[in-house]
Order: C-alpha cells, then structure tokens, then sequence
C-alpha cells in the first residue's frame, strides 16, 4: 500500500460541523474547545459580523441606514485566522480583536448584520474558509445549519434559559464595565429578537439540527456531548 493509501486509512475523515444557537448559549466556548481536541480548524463567524460593523462605526457610516450599509459592505478586508487556539481577525490589515468587543459594536451588530449584502458577502467568505480546512472545521453561528453550510456533516443548536445567559454573559462583564444582570437580560433579549426576527437567514435551527440545552450543563459536560455526537458521525 503506497503512502497516500496509509494515510487515507488511518486519518480521521475531514468533518464539518456547525454549531449555531443565541448569545451566551457556549457556541464559542464549546467550538473552539472540541476544536482543539479533535485537530480541526474553527471559525467564529460572529466575529466577521462584529468586525464589519466595528468597520462601519469607524468610518461613519450610519448604522442604521441600510443602504448606506450596503454600499459599504463590500469595502472592508476582513481575514480571519481558524487556529483554535488563536483566534485571529483582521480588518484592513490591523488586529480587530479587541475593538469588536465593545458595548457600541454589540449594540450595533444586529442592524449591520441584517443587510442583505453584508449577508451575502459574509456567507461567501465563510464558504471559502470552511472549503479550504481540508482537515475539518467547526463553524459557530447563528445561520452555519441553515443557510452557510447546508450540507454540513453534523448540525448542532445550542440552547440555554435566558436567566442563565444573562448570568453567564453578566460575569463575562463584571469588572470590565458595570453591567448589571437586569441589563444584560435585556439586551440579550433585544438582540435575540433581532436575530430571529430579521428576514434574511435569521437565527433558527436546522430541522436536522441536534439541539441540546446547556441550562443545566457545565461547558465540559457541553464539550463532552459535542466530541461525542462528532465521533459517532466519524465512526457511521
Ligand atoms: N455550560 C456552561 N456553563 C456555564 N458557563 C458557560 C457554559 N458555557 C459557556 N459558559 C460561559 O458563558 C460565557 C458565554 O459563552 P460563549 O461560549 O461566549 O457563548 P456564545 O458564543 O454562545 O455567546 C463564557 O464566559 C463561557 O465561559
Ligand atoms: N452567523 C452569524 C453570526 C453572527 N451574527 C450576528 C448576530 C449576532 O448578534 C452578532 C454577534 O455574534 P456573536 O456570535 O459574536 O455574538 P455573541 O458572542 O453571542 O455575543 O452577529 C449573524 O447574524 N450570523
């Protein structure tokens, strides 16, 4: 058996997995860790959406208008890294990782990521990234299931109670700004009808999505079940 045979007998075959769900649900947390554990590529599609809106803010487009976002769209360089262990994302070059973070970039990521052809640009770059990640990738989101990757190998969507979403993300803040729990639940929930209520590929779950409620989970409980549903797809 020549080499290439061996190998083609004895690696992992290459998988692709999408993991969507709401805000603090543990799509981030959960992919980047399954990630690492299983030698696959990961992608934080969030990120892009926050990195073109944080693009948008900084050159004084409005927000708000979605034909001026339209316009713009096509105009920021947005490369992401897909190490699971440094999440990278640039914008024109520079290190973006920390500014989309901030409290205005969440505020304004819903409106932003509404507009049909940011949507589309954003679709085609998640495409591309997840075709050359020959090893396999985990995609997190909020549309991967529906919209970016159809025919993906494994579907999950992630759920948790609103009061454990706001007390995750709450602890996130604490001490990086005062936020208290009763705002974060309300902007969770603002942003969460945002997502689920726009037209274009809103926030919902595959019909051949697993779903799988981490209320009372704890992320390596979360971690396990997720290695676990993808060795079984492996294994099928
Ligand atoms: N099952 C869990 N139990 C407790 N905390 C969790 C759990 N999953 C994630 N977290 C924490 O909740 C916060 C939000 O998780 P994250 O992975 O960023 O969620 P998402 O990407 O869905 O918004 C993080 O601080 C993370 O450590
Ligand atoms: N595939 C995706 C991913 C994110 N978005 C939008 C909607 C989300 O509110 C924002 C930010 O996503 P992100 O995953 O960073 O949000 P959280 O980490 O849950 O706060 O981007 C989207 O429309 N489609």
């Amino acid at each position: 058996m020549d080499n290439a045979a061996t190998a083609a007998r004895t690696a992992p075959a290459a998988v692709v997995v999408g993991i969507d769900g709401p805000s603090g649900t543990g799509k981030s947390s959960t992919s980047r860790a399954v990630a690492a554990k299983l030698g696959l590529r990961y992608l934080d599609t969030g990120a892009q959406y926050r990195a073109i809106t944080w693009w948008m803010l900084a050159n004084g487009i409005d927000v708000d208008d979605p034909a001026a976002v339209a316009a713009a769209a096509g105009k920021p360089d947005i490369v992401s890294g897909t190490d699971p262990a440094a999440p990278a994302i640039t914008v024109d070059g520079a290190d973006a990782s920390g500014p989309i973070r901030t409290r205005e970039v969440t505020a304004a990521v819903s409106a932003v990521s509404a507009v049909p052809a940011v949507r589309t640009r954003l679709t085609g770059l998640q495409r591309s990234i997840a075709a050359a990640a020959p090893v396999g990738i985990v995609v997190e989101g909020r549309d991967i299931g529906t919209t970016v990757l159809p025919d993906a190998d494994l579907k999950i969507f992630l759920t948790a109670s609103p009061e454990a979403r706001a007390a995750r993300r709450s602890g996130e803040l604490k001490g990086k700004e005062a936020v208290g729990l009763a705002a974060t639940a309300a902007a969770l929930a603002k942003r969460d009808a945002a997502d689920s209520g726009r037209s274009t590929s809103p926030l919902a779950k595959a019909a051949d999505a697993v779903e799988v409620d981490t209320t009372e989970l704890t992320l390596e409980q979360v971690i396990e079940c997720v290695v676990t549903l993808i060795e079984e797809k492996r294994g099928a």
